[in-house]
């Protein structure tokens, strides 16, 4: 089953943090987590600032749509990811910011680091979207060095790859499944995430399902407070698949849900092909899950 991490023990790296940490990675894909910086009144106050903007005025969502732009910061409504190309587009609507970079950095052009757009409503909006974003990146990569640790690699490796990370943080709105929804229809798809590791908040409401290795899917809830952590392709890649990137999903039913995952990605520029192979650099291994997943993005390279 998946394990259940304490943050503060794998920081201290105890014997048991570390093994169930490794059992976790290696063999699930998925752990949860609870002891961290973030604290449940945070996380709570973040949900409920992204539920007063998706539930507000359509067109306050409207003026931030991605969808006019060439990259992925902003609104994107019902069906604006198609993360599974055999599924139909998800019903469920994002708001995804990520990190800017100064004007005169060599890498401040590319899309996967474009700035940012924040809405007029609820007030305060972006101050506690971005306070919550920051102390994320700090909780993944204190974990991503825990994990490193307990897989045995050398957990000094990460800090300067995520320097100026590609990291993402989106907030996820399911509505009630729609009546019409069929069985290629979810909130979203099957799908491995692109990155290294996704700290997962949600609201407490079930609804994502993890596939074990047999092929079963099996739910996963956790409260404000407790995160849910799995792992992406780079660090699967970059392991060589010591490391695993499970598939995951959300159906979705008669209650609406909110769920905040940060994609922690690290620096453009960042190696993450497997020792002896062909370099890949993360940018454009992201840049290309970016053009095949986002409809709007879809065909642009
Ligand atoms: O909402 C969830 O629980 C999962 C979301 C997810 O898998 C994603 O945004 O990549
Ligand atoms: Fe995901």
């Amino acid at each position: 089953m998946i394990p259940h991490i304490d943050a503060q023990a794998l920081a201290a790296r105890t014997p048991e943090a570390l093994a169930a940490t490794k059992y976790g990675a290696e063999e699930v894909g998925f752990l949860t987590l609870h002891n961290t910086a973030l604290t449940a009144s945070a996380v709570s106050e973040t949900i409920a600032a992204y539920r007063a903007f998706f539930k507000g005025d359509v067109a306050n969502k409207e003026a931030v749509n991605m969808n006019v732009t060439g990259s992925n910061r902003g609104w994107g409504g019902a069906g604006s990811e198609q993360v599974d190309p055999a599924a139909n587009p998800d019903y469920k609507e994002v708001f995804d910011c990520g990190v800017e970079l100064p004007k005169d950095d060599p890498f401040a052009r590319l899309p996967v680091y474009a700035p940012n757009q924040w809405p007029a409503a609820p007030e305060g909006f972006q101050h506690c979207i971005e306070g919550y974003f920051t102390q994320a990146r700090a909780v993944s990569l204190k974990l991503l060095q825990g994990i490193s640790a307990a897989i045995g690699a050398d957990p000094t490796f990460f800090a300067d790859k995520f320097a100026k990370p590609m990291a993402l943080l989106r907030g996820n709105f399911y509505p009630e499944r729609p009546s019409w929804a069929g069985a290629k229809d979810f909130g979203i798809a099957a799908h491995t995430d692109y990155g290294c590791l996704t700290l997962l908040a949600t609201d407490g409401q079930p609804g994502l399902e993890v596939q074990l290795r047999d092929g079963t899917w099996v739910p996963v809830q956790a409260d404000p407070g407790t995160f849910i952590i799995n792992f992406g392709e780079m660090l699967e890649m970059w392991t060589a698949g010591q490391v695993r990137a499970t598939p995951h999903r959300v159906i979705g039913g008669t209650v609406e849900r909110i769920s905040i995952p940060l994609f922690f990605n690290p620096a453009y520029d960042t190696n993450v092909a497997p020792a002896g192979a062909p370099p890949l650099s993360a940018g454009e291994h992201l840049s290309k899950r970016y053009a095949e997943t986002y409809t709007h993005l879809q065909g642009a390279s």
